[in-house]
């Protein structure tokens, strides 16, 4: 699994006012969709595309298009959801399939409550979108699923990661072609399995309380 944490100033600024127990949720949802777009610049360094040839209003040039099958973008629900219109904002000719997941408080398991995506990914690049990754649970049930469709590879965005996540998710999918991007990795989880220093909870935070 590759891991790429983001280095840049403008996303640690954003990140920080996003962890702010102050924030309203109409600009944390702000913030979530242009920490979004910014992290999803690096998440499709390796998007496939192909050479093609184009007319300018001067010359023929040589340029670059996106290959098919286009790239699948995933949200994971409800959390995801936030993520989605910063990641089309950036591919908008992606398909989006949806996969509905929550984590049980007490257990900390992940049950999955909702799936709409293509039966067959074969040869499809996804993007997995979920703002937190915990105990790794969520992610690592969500991208089984996507390669047991045949995926070819899958990039997962996360604002924030707790260390343990990351190594759990690591566990689960090697062997497989895996990129994680994080907008920064936390120092731990807590008795409870939140992210510390984490931003709380991103799905209340985001949608407000359930
Ligand atoms: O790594 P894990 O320990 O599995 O925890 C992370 C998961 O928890 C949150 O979702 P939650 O279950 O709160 O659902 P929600 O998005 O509806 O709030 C978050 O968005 C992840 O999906
Ligand atoms: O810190 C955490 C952990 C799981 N889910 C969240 O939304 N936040
Ligand atoms: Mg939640």
């Amino acid at each position: 699994m590759r891991v790429h944490v983001a280095d840049h100033p403008l996303i640690t600024h954003k990140l920080t006012v996003l962890r702010d127990r102050t924030t309203p949720s109409p600009t944390f949802r702000a913030l979530t969709e242009e920490l979004v777009t910014l992290l999803a610049y690096e998440a499709t360094r390796n998007v496939s595309v192909e050479p093609i040839t184009i007319q300018t209003p001067v010359a023929e040039t040589q340029g670059l298009a996106l290959s098919e099958p286009r790239p699948l973008v995933v949200p994971i629900l409800r959390a995801g959801l936030g993520m989605l219109e910063g990641m089309v904002k950036l591919v908008p000719s992606a398909e989006v399939g949806f996969l509905g997941m929550v984590r049980n408080e007490e257990t900390l398991e992940p049950t999955t409550y909702a799936e709409r995506l293509p039966d067959d990914l074969s040869d499809r690049q996804c993007f997995v979108l979920d703002p937190m990754l915990a105990t790794g649970g969520s992610l690592s049930a969500a991208i089984k699923f996507l390669f047991d469709r045949g995926a070819q590879d899958v990039t997962a965005i996360c604002l924030l990661a707790a260390p343990e996540g990351v190594a759990a998710l690591e566990k689960a999918t090697e062997g497989r072609d895996v990129t994680l991007v994080l907008g920064a990795l936390d120092e731990r989880l807590n008795e409870k399995g939140y992210i510390v220093p984490g931003l709380g909870d991103a799905g209340d935070r985001l949608y407000g309380l359930v």
